[in-house]
């Protein structure tokens, strides 16, 4: 049932009885009902003060009018039925979203929607709108024009510090940030909580004042004691009331019947004997009277002897305690003025005489409390001494539409014409003063409804819709940023799944491509300086282009030639080093270029590519070590043993090493190899770089040898002579003897002939052969390991799998980097995404749970 303006409608006789238990059970069920959703409200505000706190920092909406030419725009273009705002929010005010906000139950509830999701379902639906919706949106709209989108009790007051002082509310709050709004909120959200716990105190207090006063001499007292039936309050012909004397019914006081005189300024507790003094009923006479100026408060427990259906003290449900008020004067106005305006007087009821209608200063009282208080229970006192009632009951009736028009229109229930004096006598019926007492019973009862449950019920109305805007923003930024985080998921977890995937594959790839590259630069420089090397094993340039061997510059110059010659090889062989270190440089581009194709394949779009430019001129360079010189330290290990390490092309090739440059004897005749070559079995090659074993013959060679040395260091025929003979002499045999000496003495003549017609072709020859010899060197194991190749290919092929190992080692860590981002981003997606979904379906719950607080507390129709 609902406690509405119409539970006061005028009723008479037992109709009026009725109604007021009607009334009385339609309070305490609407009481049970508000204070049940208090608690519900209070446990919403606090579970959602802890999601603030810990799930989701909570956003403060407002929606503001969008601009007028938008509006126009989207008149034109369709007729809208919903209202349509700019959400934005306090910490970020100029990111605006268009949403429709959605009146429902008589602008009591507040939906706020996405525009673009409204508009769909407007589209979808086809319907055209029905006159009932464009009827709620118009009294949405006219309910709360200016309050839409404005929080009532919730609101922010988001005022900058001592600085700020700017009033654009957009220009206050950008300053803010999300946490310290969320911070605000809650205070504002604890705010309420703490009201909420007064107003369930204030709802639960059964207590209900009123206050009688009026004219001097009005019969108050007299109207007092009949509501008591009981002569209490002292009266007298002349003015007399000069104390406020609230009656309660002795229950209050342990049943027991007396005064308590409240001390000034000091609050009263009936509980605190230092708050009153004790003063005996008999004693209330003395103590109303005689009070020069001072207005003393006092507080009379009375023992009601009537039963709780006819008593107005104990009702049952409402414990009404009776104030009766000093009359009014000019001294008096201000005070019962003021005692009339305080929150726990419920009704004010006001007496007037019906001899005198009303004076000038309860004119003025009247005007204030009807402004106040609205309706005023209007006491027309004395009536039965009138003659002419109805003229009386008409001129008084005319002045109350002037002083109170709301009492007016209610005269029937909230104006009696009645005579106390007359109520008092005992055993006489007084039926007008019975319709009175239950006029008064029932219009406190409503007015209490008014005046403690409505207060409750407008601020629970109020919370409830700003927790439905504020939840109802707020589900828009939970469903916004669940949107935004599936969409992240969907574009970022692909790509990360590809590249968890593709992880392995592109190490292999890598692998092989570094593999691959030393691979292939190794067995090219094996081949390129195998094959200058066998070339200069036969005395000829190692490599084609450019270099041959200097012309022959006849005997005589032999000794230069031989060092030309070596020289011009030696530069062959350098060449040839060169040769493979660009063989060198083409594998290597082509190795990078390939981890650069793996780089485009295997990186995710929108990662940065390797800035690294690869310069194959580069390689093979000698860095600046600390010192500035020469970093010779990589080749070290070789350098001694054979020509390697990266100075060569500044330089220092085997044509410049002057261990190498120089010529010796053996350049020019080997004849050990000579001998082997041709005259031996053929097998030259097995034995040719055997130089550090001589044998008898090689021994003789190198006597004959020296019989045939010319240019500037020749020994003399005769030595030669003498050398021949020496040898002849080593053969004992002296039969032998005498022919071999000729015979001896003919085959070095004729070989050394041969030898020096032979010189051009054999020069280059013997220096290539002991180049090529001194180059490569055959281990105890058999195994030949030409330690020239061998090292240069070591050399070159370490240096290209160094280039190819940090484009490799650069594309992995770009790679683990890329991946360790779509890694994070994928994880700080799944995470928003089930933080807003959480959000979402906790708003929704909110948005439900406030649905249903408003149902039960049948809070629609409380206005
Ligand atoms: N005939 C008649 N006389 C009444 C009635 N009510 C009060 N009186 C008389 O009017 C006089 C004043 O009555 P009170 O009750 O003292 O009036 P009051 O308004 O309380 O006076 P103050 O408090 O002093 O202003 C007394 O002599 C009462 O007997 C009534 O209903 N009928």
């Amino acid at each position: 049932m609902r406690i509405g303006k119409e539970a006061s409608l005028p009723v008479t006789g037992g109709e009026r009885q009725l109604k007021v238990e009607d009334v009385q059970e339609a309070y305490i069920e609407q009481k049970d009902r508000l204070v049940g959703a208090i608690d519900t409200t209070k446990t919403i505000l606090g579970e959602l003060r802890e999601f603030n706190k810990s799930e989701w920092v909570v956003r403060y909406p407002t929606l503001q009018e969008q601009s007028e030419v938008d509006d126009a725009a989207s008149s034109k273009s369709k007729p809208r039925r919903s209202i349509r705002r700019s959400l934005s929010f306090a910490d970020d005010p100029s990111n605006q979203t268009e949403v429709v906000y959605t009146p429902t139950r008589q602008g009591l509830t507040r939906a706020v929607t996405l525009a673009s999701i409204a508009d769909a379902q407007e589209d979808s639906s086809e319907l055209t709108p029905t006159e009932e919706s464009d009827k709620e949106a118009a009294e949405g709209e006219r309910l709360l024009p200016d309050k839409i989108g404005d929080f009532s009790i919730l609101r922010l007051d988001l005022k900058l510090g001592p600085h700020g002082s700017s009033t654009s509310p957009a220009a206050l709050v950008s300053q803010l940030e999300k946490g310290s709004i969320a911070n605000l909120l809650d205070e504002r959200i604890g705010a309420a909580v703490h009201h909420m716990d007064k107003l369930r105190l204030r709802v639960e207090d059964t207590s209900s004042k009123v206050l009688v006063t009026g004219d001097l001499n009005s019969g108050k007292s007299t109207f007092v004691n009949a509501l008591l039936r009981r002569e209490v309050m002292p009266v007298d012909q002349q003015p007399c009331t000069t104390a406020f004397c609230e009656v309660h019914d002795a229950a209050e006081n342990n049943g027991v019947e007396e005064i308590h005189v409240l001390k000034d300024g000091v609050p009263y507790s009936i509980s605190d004997e230092a708050t009153f003094s004790r003063v005996s009923l008999t004693d209330l006479e003395n103590i109303v009277v005689d009070n020069e100026g001072a207005q003393p408060v006092l507080k009379v427990y009375l023992a009601d002897s009537r039963a709780t259906s006819e008593s107005l003290l104990s009702n049952g449900v409402v414990d009404i305690s009776l104030i009766d008020a000093p009359g009014l004067n000019r001294d008096s106005l201000k005070t019962t003025a003021l005692f009339a305006r305080q929150e726990e007087i419920d009704v004010v009821v006001f007496v007037v005489s019906a001899e005198n209608h009303f004076t000038l200063s309860s004119k003025e009282f009247l005007w204030n409390a009807s402004n106040e208080k609205a309706y005023v229970f209007i006491v027309v006192n004395k009536f039965e001494q009138i003659k002419n009632k109805e003229k009386c009951r008409r001129l008084v009736l005319e002045q109350i539409k002037q002083l109170s028009p709301r009492t007016y229109e209610d005269a029937e229930d909230l104006v009696h014409f009645v005579d106390s004096a007359a109520a008092l006598r005992p055993y006489t019926a007084n039926p007008a003063f019975d319709d009175l007492e239950s006029s008064l019973r029932s219009f406190v009862l409503v007015k209490r409804s008014k005046s403690k449950l409505q207060p409750v019920s407008t601020y629970l109305t109020n919370l409830l819709t700003d927790i439905d805007l504020l939840v109802g923003a707020n589900a828009i930024v939970a469903q916004t940023d669940m949107d935004r985080a599936t969409d992240d998921l969907n574009r970022a977890k692909p790509v990360w799944e590809k590249m968890k995937n593709g992880r392995e594959s592109l190490e292999d790839a890598l692998e092989i491509v570094e593999e691959d590259g030393a691979n292939t630069t190794s067995n090219k420089t094996k081949a390129i300086l195998g094959a200058a090397l066998e070339r200069v094993g036969q005395g000829q340039p190692g490599v084609d282009n450019a270099i041959s061997l200097p012309p022959f510059p006849g005997f005589f110059g032999l000794w230069d030639y031989a060092r030309d010659v070596r020289r011009t090889l030696l530069a062959s062989l350098d060449a040839a080093v060169k040769l493979a270190e660009d063989e060198a440089r083409i594998t290597t581009t082509a190795g990078v270029k390939k981890i650069g194709l793996l780089g485009d394949q295997n990186l995710p779009e929108g990662v940065e590519r390797s800035r690294r430019v690869f310069m194959p001129e580069a390689m093979f360079s000698v860095r600046s070590g600390k010192n500035g010189g020469l970093n010779r330290h990589r080749s070290s290990s070789t350098a001694s043993a054979v020509v390697a390490g990266g100075v060569y092309n500044l330089g220092i090739g085997l044509s410049q090493r002057s261990d190498m440059l120089e010529t010796s004897f053996l350049d020019l005749f080997d004849f050990n190899h000579h001998l082997w070559v041709h005259f031996g079995d053929g097998k030259a090659d097995a034995e040719e770089d055997n130089e550090k074993s001589p044998t008898a013959i090689s021994i003789l060679s190198v006597g004959v040898g020296a019989l045939t040395m010319v240019g500037g260091k020749a020994i003399g025929i005769r030595s030669l002579i003498d050398g021949a003979a020496r040898i002849s002499e080593l053969i004992a045999d002296e039969s032998a003897r005498r022919w071999a000496a000729p015979v001896i003495g003919a085959v070095v003549i004729g070989a050394t002939a041969y030898f020096i017609l032979e010189l051009p072709n054999s020069i280059p020859r013997t220096i290539g052969r002991r180049i090529r010899a001194s180059l490569v060197k055959v281990e105890d194991n058999a195994t030949e390991q030409e330690l020239f190749v061998n090292a240069h290919a070591g050399r070159v092929s370490r240096e290209t799998r160094k280039v190819l190992r940090l484009a490799s080692w650069d594309l992995r860590e770009r790679f683990r980097t890329a991946m360790e981002e779509r890694g994070k981003e994928v994880r700080d997606a799944e995470e928003l995404e089930k933080q807003a979904r959480r959000a979402l379906s906790y708003f929704h719950e909110v948005e439900a749970k406030t649905g249903a607080v408003r149902d039960e507390a049948g809070l629609l129709g409380v206005l």
